[in-house]
């Protein structure tokens, strides 16, 4: 068992509401990169800035100090994809358990979470957290359940002691690529789920939109060496389900802007939290293709998102698609 402290890379919500987790069986020491998260969660117990009204166990220590994370016995890596590597690059080598959290693709190479991570700490076993969990749910001990994949059983099993709570359950998986590409694929069918209800289509039009999307995220899955039952599971078919249904989610919440017509440059200036979904779908648009995957519902958010089309022109580009058989 992972009796030792646990660190948390990346301060925004969803590493806040994972020391939250870590807490509850020993200490988590969080790094952030701004400085009043850690001083709020110092001083407050809260965190101000991206889990605000939220009161953190006292066991929760944070720091601006990277490297004062090297001694933790496992890490949990929860930066966005797009700064992964240069956090995990700036530590020193590493042989503790690194669990991956961020939920996308790597805008210049494709690769994902976990091929980023072996190529920066070769050392360090990988694990890949992911599943249906709005930060705010977990981080106020509300019921739910991740996918927590990792190739070798012995490191899963240990995790899986650290981090299970009575209200958090971890479902062991070997299944890394699944349980990644689910995640990643998700947020992009998210903001396409988010076009519809902006749009006003219908609840039969989001239905429709989940169950086809979920076919694309078998299709790429399959393609890269993903297991069907894991794209089934709580990191594939799961979070989809949560994320297409919710504005707590950021990603519906962009694609809802679109749907009503403002656009993505508009939307997405001046963030402070993270959509990963628009950072991931050129990619995994590029990925599709360069595979000969046909992820037509990807490709319509791509064209919104880079302003190739209006949102009546792309839906009925994507409804003018020839009629086909359910499983072709
Ligand atoms: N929030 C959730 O409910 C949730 C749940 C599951 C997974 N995730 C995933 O977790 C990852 C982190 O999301 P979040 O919700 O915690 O973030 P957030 O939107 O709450 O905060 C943004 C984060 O980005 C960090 N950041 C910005 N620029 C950076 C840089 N140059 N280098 C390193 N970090 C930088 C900020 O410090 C902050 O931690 C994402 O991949 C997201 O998809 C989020
Ligand atoms: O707010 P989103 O769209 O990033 O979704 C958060 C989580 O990934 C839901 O599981």
């Amino acid at each position: 068992m992972v009796t030792g402290t646990i660190g948390v890379i990346g301060g925004g919500a969803w590493g806040t509401a994972l020391a939250q987790v870590a807490a509850g069986s020993g200490e988590a020491l969080l790094w952030a990169r701004e400085s009043e998260v850690v001083e709020s969660i110092n001083a407050a117990r809260e965190n101000r800035l991206f889990l605000p009204g939220i009161a953190l166990d006292p066991a929760i220590r944070a720091t601006d100090d990277l490297s004062a994370l090297a001694g933790c016995e496992a890490l949990l890596v929860v930066t966005p994809a797009q700064h992964m590597r240069a956090v995990l690059a700036a530590m020193p080598r590493l042989e503790a358990p690194l669990i991956l959290c961020a939920k996308g693709m790597e805008e210049s190479t494709t690769k994902l979470m976990h091929d980023v991570a072996r190529e920066e700490q070769p050392d360090a076993p990988i694990a890949v957290l992911s599943g249906p969990t709005f930060a705010h749910e977990v981080a106020a001990r509300q019921p739910a359940a991740v996918t927590l994949a990792v190739e070798a059983q012995a490191v899963g099993e240990r995790l899986r002691a650290r981090l299970a709570r009575p209200w958090f359950r971890p479902y062991l998986s070997d299944d890394v690529i699944g349980a990644e590409i689910g995640g990643a694929v998700k947020n992009v069918l998210a903001i396409a789920c988010g076009v519809v209800e902006g749009r006003g289509l219908g609840l039969n039009a989001r239905a429709a939109l989940i169950s086809r999307g979920f076919a694309e995220m078998t299709r790429f899955g399959l393609a890269r060496g993903a297991r069907a039952e894991t794209l089934a599971g709580l990191s594939g078919l799961g979070d989809l389900v949560l994320t297409c249904s919710s504005t707590s989610s950021r990603n519906f919440s962009l694609g809802k802007g679109l749907g009503e017509g403002r656009s993505a440059a508009e939307l997405l200036r001046d963030r402070r939290t993270v959509a990963e979904g628009a950072f991931t779908a050129p990619v995994l648009d590029r990925a599709a293709r360069a595979a000969g995957v046909d992820m037509p519902i990807v490709a319509a958010v791509c064209a919104l998102l880079s302003g190739e089309g209006s949102v009546g022109e792309v839906v009925e580009r994507l409804l003018a698609r020839p009629l086909r058989a359910e499983g072709a």
